[in-house]
């Protein structure tokens, strides 16, 4: 029998023994709090840089291996990256290939040495006497002039490359504003300005990166093509939604196929191509005429870059289940692509707690039915949901305990106000609300973390919340719908009982989307509230 059951049944037997087993049923959902965080750190963990890396590159005696193909060295590798998480990747590919390094350069974020010593994550940072030289810049996730010279760093050693030659190319989320080329005449400040613009108006990052791509040098399989005769190996920690090679960090070893009406439709939903500076609009004119064949990338280029996903949320996602499993949970991975408005992913996971602990033998259709029409909204395929929703149904006639339901992806929030907090917390926030806002308290724990660490402009990668939420908040006269009209979710998780619920893993030095985590224990509901 379950735990959670078998305790309910007790307590109605045992009346004077209530408040003692109050006690230890909430010291069973601390644990369940403690073991959604064990879940997270274990999501991070198997996508670290150095784990990742050593994943991918293979080296045996003078043979490269990478992606079911090999290399070989001759003291003929040279290196560049560009992301937030590249830091780390260059010090292992480093320790890989030794010797056969002959020069590199990466571009990474300003200050991120320094948050990485302070961190106490040295083995990220190079060695003393390294072969690689870094570059910081692109203060605030934007690019700058710092950005900008080490862009050219990475374009001049690209270009000086034979044919004898192997570069290595390390990217991961964060490298568009790592690698600014503007294609001339257009100056940084006018393409950073139209990127800008379009984050701001709410594009999503395909649109953006798309954009990119048509006024960059290096994006859109630029750098490839500079290191042409060179052999390219981009080894890539993917930080989008799908793994989509040609936008990750602006697919810089990936020819881009789009046409110039997709990137003149993207300017016109965002009302901006009335007000693009002249350079930007000669860009886009010289891109290929309205109209025209996309261009093949030639033969020869193509037949030199191999482009490998190294790291993934679906990675991740795979090493918390297995955690999940040791913590005897049953776990079950929806998706790695929860994307939408953070009110309908919230919804949506208030909905599967529901189903998980609704009384009876089986879930309400109607409940079903919902969840199914919520899917489309935040990017989750009715089949996902399906599975998912048949594991939940199987595990409640065979009682197995408490389920570990897991996703990734990043969900995205409608600024309104002018708080401190971040998409992981506001829907922690939001999922708080759905657990403990019914008529019965679900005993459901949800966890939603950013995979580097940092949620928005804040501190914590995210929070962890439960069916207490309302109640705690309210007594210690917090007002959550207040805190959420400000998008002030940091303010307020900090606030509540001393930021217990704050999730504050530090820098992790990796990054790929957000995971999500909810605990749900079997029919907790029946437990009397005491
Ligand atoms: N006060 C806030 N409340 C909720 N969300 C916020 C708030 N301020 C910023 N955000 C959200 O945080 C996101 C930016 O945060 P962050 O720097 O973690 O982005 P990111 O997408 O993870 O960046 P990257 O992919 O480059 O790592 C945006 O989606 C923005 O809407
Ligand atoms: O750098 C970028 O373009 C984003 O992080 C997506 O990869």
């Amino acid at each position: 029998m379950a735990p959670f059951l078998a305790l309910s049944r007790f307590l109605h037997l045992q009346q004077p023994l209530r408040v003692g087993l109050a006690s230890l049923y909430s010291r069973s959902m601390s644990s369940l709090d403690t073991r959604a965080r064990a879940v997270f750190s274990a999501a991070v963990e198997g996508v670290q840089p150095d784990i990742v890396v050593r994943r991918g590159l293979e080296r045996h005696g003078d043979k490269l291996l990478v992606g079911g193909q090999s290399f070989t060295l001759t003291n003929n590798l040279y290196l560049v990256g560009f992301g937030k998480a590249v830091l780390g990747m260059a010090a292992e590919a480093e320790r890989i290939v030794g010797d056969h390094l002959i020069k590199g350069v990466v571009s990474v974020p300003h200050g991120i040495q320094n948050t990485l010593r302070n961190h106490g994550k040295e083995k990220m940072l190079l060695e003393n006497h390294s072969r690689i030289t870094v570059m910081e810049g692109a203060k605030h996730n934007l690019p700058d002039t710092d950005a900008l010279k080490s862009a050219e760093c990475i374009r001049e050693l690209a270009s000086g490359l034979t044919e004898n030659d192997v570069l290595l190319v390390l990217i991961s989320g964060g490298g568009s504003a790592l690698l600014p080329a503007p294609a001339p005449p257009m100056s940084l400040q006018e393409k950073q300005d139209v990127t800008r613009k379009l984050a701001a108006a709410g594009a999503t990052i395909q649109e953006l990166n798309t954009v990119r791509r048509a006024l960059s040098l290096l994006k859109g399989g630029g750098l490839a093509q500079c290191a042409n005769p060179a052999k390219v190996v981009a080894l890539i920690l993917s930080d989008v939604i799908g793994d989509p090679l040609d936008l990750i960090a602006s697919g810089p070893t990936v020819r881009s196929d789009s046409r110039p009406e997709e990137v003149w439709a993207i300017l016109d939903r965002y009302k901006l191509s009335d007000s693009l500076p002249s350079s930007v609009k000669e860009v886009l004119s010289k891109a290929r005429p309205h109209g025209s064949q996309v261009q093949e990338q030639p033969q020869e280029v193509k037949d030199h870059v191999l482009n490998v996903v190294i790291g993934s949320n679906t990675i991740a996602l795979e090493c918390a289940s297995r955690k999940a499993i040791e913590l005897g949970l049953r776990p079950v991975i929806l998706s790695p692509g929860v994307c939408g408005d953070v009110r309908s992913v919230a919804r949506l996971y208030g909905l599967l707690s529901s189903f998980a602990c609704s009384p009876g033998k089986e879930p309400p259709p109607e409940l079903a039915a919902e969840i199914l029409q919520l899917g489309p909204q935040v990017g989750i395929e009715s089949w996902d949901l399906c599975r998912t929703m048949n594991v939940l149904v199987e595990e409640r006639k065979e009682g197995w305990g408490a389920t570990c339901l897991l996703a990734g992806g990043e969900p995205t929030v409608q600024l309104t106000g002018k708080g401190r907090g971040g998409r992981n917390q506001e829907l922690a926030l939001r999922v708080g609300l759905e657990l403990s806002g019914g008529e019965v308290k679900s005993g459901a724990v949800f966890l939603s973390g950013g995979t580097d660490g940092q949620d928005g402009p804040t501190e914590a990668a995210g929070a962890v919340t439960d069916g207490e939420l309302i109640e705690e908040a309210a007594s210690q006269g917090l007002d959550i719908d207040g805190f959420l009209t400000n998008n002030d979710s940091f303010t307020f998780f900090s606030q509540l009982s001393e930021g217990r619920r704050l999730l504050m893993p530090g820098l992790t030095g990796t990054n790929v989307m957000d995971v999500h985590v909810m605990l749900l224990p079997q029919s907790p509901q029946k437990l009397p509230i005491i």
